[in-house]
């Protein structure tokens, strides 16, 4: 399994590191437009393998896209990430153009590749790589609600003071401040709701917390998180690399699922050898569906910006 992370920076790394601490992929190639930059943290990398006891070759590349030839996975996490009082959608300028160029360079090499994108706005980022690259919608992914879905279990596991392995919980919808949806009615502590434990108070709390997970990691460090994005991203490969067939919440082009198409938005997904393997509809109430149709006419507003911008 050969895995091409696009971006050595704050995400790309991380996402590099716990790829290669799970030991799943043979080869991780790191490619950087900055001079030296994805070599050295390849080097930096590959120095703790003896510490970390993993046999995954890391390498890195300045933008030479023959090293990522044969990829089976690649990683988009390249472009700028916000700072403090900034939306992700402001970053679609800067950030749709180098999305356009990774992915139209990334399938000239590997033409069987499966992509999974995280640049931001990513939802739109997302939609801009189905529209550059015309690929089956099975293998262009993009990664959000994995991230917002382990944040909405820490904050849960906060007000429950519980583990965090002892919740589950889904986060659907855009990738945004205002258009996630913390499905909190079917949150569980070990199959029981956590509604059985935590008040409508407490509960509104989880949810608001959860939606600005991101911009709260944001004015706390400067700039945005990369632990956690890094984490779910390679949560991600790994069950493409293994064909676990795990269920994440996935921006996927959607074609009627959920009454929606022609967007990339959050909705349970199956993830394995193929990629996405099937999106899951299940049952949402009155509430949650309007929520899903206001978050999803957001998404709609930004992806006009690409025509705006004569991008696609
Ligand atoms: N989807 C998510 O859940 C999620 C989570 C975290 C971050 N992000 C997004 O991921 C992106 C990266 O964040 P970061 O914190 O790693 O930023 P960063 O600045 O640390 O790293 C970005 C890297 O991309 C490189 N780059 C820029 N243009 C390039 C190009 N054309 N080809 C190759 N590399 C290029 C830069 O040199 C830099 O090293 C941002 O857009 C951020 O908003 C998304
Ligand atoms: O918040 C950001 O801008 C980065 C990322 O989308 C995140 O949720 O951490």
């Amino acid at each position: 399994m050969k895995v091409t992370v696009v971006g050595a920076g704050a995400v790309g790394a991380s996402c590099a590191e716990y790829i290669a601490i799970k030991d799943f992929a043979s080869e991780v190639v790191l490619i950087d437009i900055k001079e030296g930059f994805a070599e050295g943290k390849a080097m930096d990398l590959m120095q703790t393998a003896s510490l970390n006891s993993f046999d995954t070759k890391i390498t890195g590349t300045t933008n030479d896209y023959s090293k990522t030839a044969g990829s089976d996975v690649a990683v988009i996490t390249s472009g700028i990430p916000r700072k403090p009082g900034m939306t992700r959608e402001e970053l679609i300028s800067t950030n749709a153009g180098i999305v356009k160029s990774v992915a139209e360079n990334l399938i000239k090499h590997s033409p069987e590749v499966i992509i999974i994108v995280v640049s931001n706005p990513m939802d739109t980022m997302t939609y801009l790589a189905h529209k550059a690259l015309g690929l089956p919608k099975h293998r262009i992914i993009g990664m959000g609600g994995a991230l917002d879905s382990a944040r909405f279990k820490y904050r849960l596991s906060e007000a429950l003071d519980c583990p965090a392995s002892d919740v589950d919980g889904m986060v659907i919808g855009g990738h945004s401040d205002t258009g996630m949806i913390p499905l909190t009615r079917l949150a569980t502590r070990n199959s029981v709701p956590v509604s059985k434990f935590l008040s409508e108070d407490k509960l509104n709390y989880v949810l608001e917390e959860t939606k600005v997970g991101g911009a709260t990691l944001t004015k706390l460090l400067g700039t945005s998180a990369w632990y956690a994005p890094g984490a779910a991203v390679s949560a991600m490969v790994q069950a493409i690399a293994c064909d676990t067939k795990k269920m994440f919440p996935c921006s996927c082009m959607l074609e009627g699922e959920y009454g929606l198409n022609d967007i990339c938005i959050g909705v349970p997904t199956i993830i394995g050898a193929k990629g996405v393997e099937e999106i899951v509809e299940i049952e949402l109430d009155g509430a949650e569906k309007a929520k899903l149709e206001e978050s999803a006419a957001a998404v709609s507003k930004t992806n006009g910006v690409l025509t705006e911008m004569n991008i696609i």
